[in-house]
């Protein structure tokens, strides 16, 4: 299959500070590629560059015209209407059977018309995703989208998401603190140091994914063991 994203010796430095180091990275069309890492490795300068708001760069990097992202803090416009912030920013006239097929995608169709004050944090995580998906993109962008929602909150929109994944096909770049979220829902998880790709794990486990498999608990302690996490008891990282 070909590649949606290849990436090609990308460097990034902020006032003489280099966050990116020659970074290399292939995504495959349709592949869901989760980035693990800790605080200020880089992860969200790959993905601002990758977005198309960052172009002070060396290297080269290949994308898709059609792409688009999702951030952890929604974003929405709070003086236009949920189904306006969804179509916002396409070319013509606003298309609200767009934005209502897209809403109704995400599970919201019927907080259409109103104003994004009165939405809970997952159903405003809902609209950026519909915002997200109404471009039809082939890549899409995702930076922590469920960081800041409550535990059952964030298995409801971590599900949506993967049937979303499923059912559009795009390739997709999470990142994510979260190791259980990254083998849940992706491919291939790669583990980020100092702006390099220093580790990357195939997950080969079948959908909907088992977190109490043996498999599933295995590559959970790979992953947190390059991530230097231990575990003292149970269910506790240190
Ligand atoms: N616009 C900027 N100006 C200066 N330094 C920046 C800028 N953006 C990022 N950095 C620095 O680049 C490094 C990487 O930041 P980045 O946000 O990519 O990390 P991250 O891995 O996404 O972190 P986190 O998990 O905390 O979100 C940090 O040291 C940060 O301070």
């Amino acid at each position: 299959m070909a590649n949606s994203v290849e990436i090609r010796g990308l460097s990034r430095a902020f006032d003489g500070n280099t966050v990116l180091h020659a970074l290399d990275l292939d995504i495959r069309e349709g592949e869901f590629v989760a980035l693990l890492g800790h605080s200020g490795c880089g992860k969200s300068t790959l993905l601002r560059i990758l977005a198309g708001l960052d172009d002070e760069i060396g290297g080269e990097v290949t994308v898709p015209a059609r792409r688009s992202a999702a951030f952890q803090s929604p974003r929405l416009l709070p003086w236009l209407k949920v189904w306006r912030n969804v179509v916002l920013g396409l070319p013509g006239r606003p298309d609200r059977a767009l934005a209502e097929k897209a809403l109704d995608e995400v599970g919201i169709a019927e907080r259409a018309t109103v104003w994004p004050k009165t939405l809970s944090g997952g159903q405003a995580q809902r609209v950026s995703l519909a915002r997200a998906l109404v471009r039809e993109p082939e890549l899409l962008l995702l930076d922590e989208p469920f960081g800041a929602l409550d535990a059952l909150t964030r298995g409801k929109v971590q599900a949506l998401v993967a049937e979303l994944w499923r059912l559009h096909g795009c390739a997709i770049l999470l990142v994510t603190h979260d190791v259980e979220e990254a083998l849940l829902l992706a491919d291939r998880v790669l583990v980020m140091d100092e702006g390099r790709i220093a580790h990357e794990l195939s997950v080969d486990l079948p959908r909907p994914r088992d977190l109490t498999a043996p498999e599933f608990v295995t590559l959970r302690a790979r992953l947190l063991n390059w991530l230097g996490v231990t575990r003292t008891l149970e269910g506790t990282p240190s």
